[in-house]
């Protein structure tokens, strides 16, 4: 695979480099503003940037935001980030409203060497994520012409198959970035021989992503401790009731099987924090498992069950996180991804993945210093650990 360090030796100055970001950060939205309320992906690309800019590349930056359907959508706009964008770098950075249409064109063909801009989101474009290899590839003929070199360094969206990390290095010279490089580093210390015991947390709300997960992690852990909107249809499958908390009915038969063939080493919650509305003042209540009531949601692990958690993590040479444990961007329903957090940065080599799952890290007020690393990627991270081929890492080494 060649990366960034090449591309540099090669010589960039005065060429157009398309660089694939993950800027898919978190938002806070207000009547009068949309504020981007954790930076750490913002900050994990800058070195890239930065290189290639005072390297004197055009520099063009694409990234998604979120999971809009293939069109404009406002709510999804790159725009709050690319303000954030350029007060951490420290420069401006020429913002398109459109990924590959007439603004996009303009912006593009206006910077001067050294200067970065960022295409608005690339999933407003269907091309960007379909099935069809022939509506994939019109898309990433069109983005390829912002570049004569390609940069990956969106780690977070390496396990997509998408235009902008599948299809677009096919039609230019490409270079893993820095960040990609150093990820997959760190990971594949996690595959080669872990120490052991190996405890793998899972949790979040990504849950069809993320259930097939399971199977494959199973014969290679000591443990599987799962809390998060993970849970629930887990523990529907063992017969509780789950009420009005995150559900994928049609995979309960599928659940039954995992459960039955995982035997002691999936760990579920025994009890849970449950409200009827998700809200910073909601009245809350811990109930066990076999207790939840027909309006309840399910929004965080109760005591007991981080109290359990942290007891098995506390026995782990190994662990990956990846998941927050309830919805902790509301304070109700923070206390049992505070637990998780602190006891998987007291294992000895301790790795937490996923833009949510490092967010928390730092909104809690863990120190970041005592994980052995913080991962931008959730879902990649989780496939590389699998053993899945990546189909961005496969693309950059073809
Ligand atoms: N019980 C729950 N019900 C609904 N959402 C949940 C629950 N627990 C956690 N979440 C949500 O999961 C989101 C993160 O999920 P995910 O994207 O899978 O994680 P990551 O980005 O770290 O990979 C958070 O925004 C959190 O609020
Ligand atoms: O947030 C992301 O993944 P993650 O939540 O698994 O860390 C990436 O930006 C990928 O986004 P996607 O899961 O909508 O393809």
């Amino acid at each position: 695979m060649r990366t960034l360090d090449d591309l540099l030796a090669e010589g960039v100055s005065g060429r157009r480099v398309l660089v694939r970001a993950d800027l898919n950060v978190p938002l806070r939205h207000t009547e009068e503003s949309v504020t981007v309320t954790d930076d750490g992906r913002i900050r994990a690309v800058l070195p890239t940037i930065r290189a290639l800019a005072e390297a004197g590349a055009h520099v063009v930056v694409c990234s998604h935001l979120g999971r809009p359907k293939g069109a404009p959508d406002p709510k999804y706009s790159l725009a709050p980030v690319a303000a954030r964008f350029s007060e951490l770098l420290g420069a401006p950075v020429a913002f398109a409203t459109d990924t590959v249409g007439e603004s996009a064109d303009a912006v593009t063909a206006s910077l001067a060497a050294g200067e970065v801009a960022l295409l608005e989101n690339l999933r407003f474009n269907a091309g960007e994520t379909s099935k069809d290899d022939a509506q994939r590839g019109e898309f990433a003929v069109k983005l390829a012409r912002y570049g004569e070199a390609y940069v990956d360094d969106a780690f977070g969206a390496v396990h997509r198959k998408h235009a902008s990390v599948y299809d677009v290095p096919k039609l230019l010279p490409h270079f893993a970035g820095g960040l990609v490089v150093r990820e997959l580093d760190t990971l594949s210390t996690l595959t080669s021989d872990p120490k052991r015991p190996y405890v793998v947390v899972l949790g979040g709300a990504k849950v069809s992503d993320k259930l097939g997960v399971i199977n494959n992690l199973l014969p290679k852990v000591d443990a599987l401790l799962i809390g998060g909107g993970m849970c629930f249809t887990l523990l529907a499958a063992q017969g509780h009731g789950v009420g009005d908390s995150l559900l994928e009915a049609d995979q309960i038969d599928t659940c039954k099987q995992l459960l039955a063939e995982a035997g002691a080493k999936i760990v579920l919650p025994t009890d849970v924090v449950v409200a009827a509305e998700l809200s910073a003042t909601a009245e809350t209540r811990v109930v066990g498992v076999d207790a939840i009531g027909a309006g309840d949601k399910g929004l965080d692990i109760g005591p007991e069950t981080a109290r359990a958690f942290a007891g098995k993590l506390a026995g782990a040479a190994t662990v990956f996180w990846n998941g927050p444990m309830g919805v902790f961007e509301y304070e109700p329903f923070a206390a049992g991804t505070k637990a998780v957090a602190e006891a998987v940065a007291g294992a000895g080599f301790s790795v937490v993945g996923g833009g949510d799952s490092a967010a928390a890290v730092r909104a809690l007020g863990v120190d970041e210093a005592s994980f052995s690393h913080i991962s931008t990627g959730g879902g990649a991270s989780l496939e590389y650990l699998e053993g899945k081929t990546l189909p961005g890492v496969a693309a950059l080494e073809a």
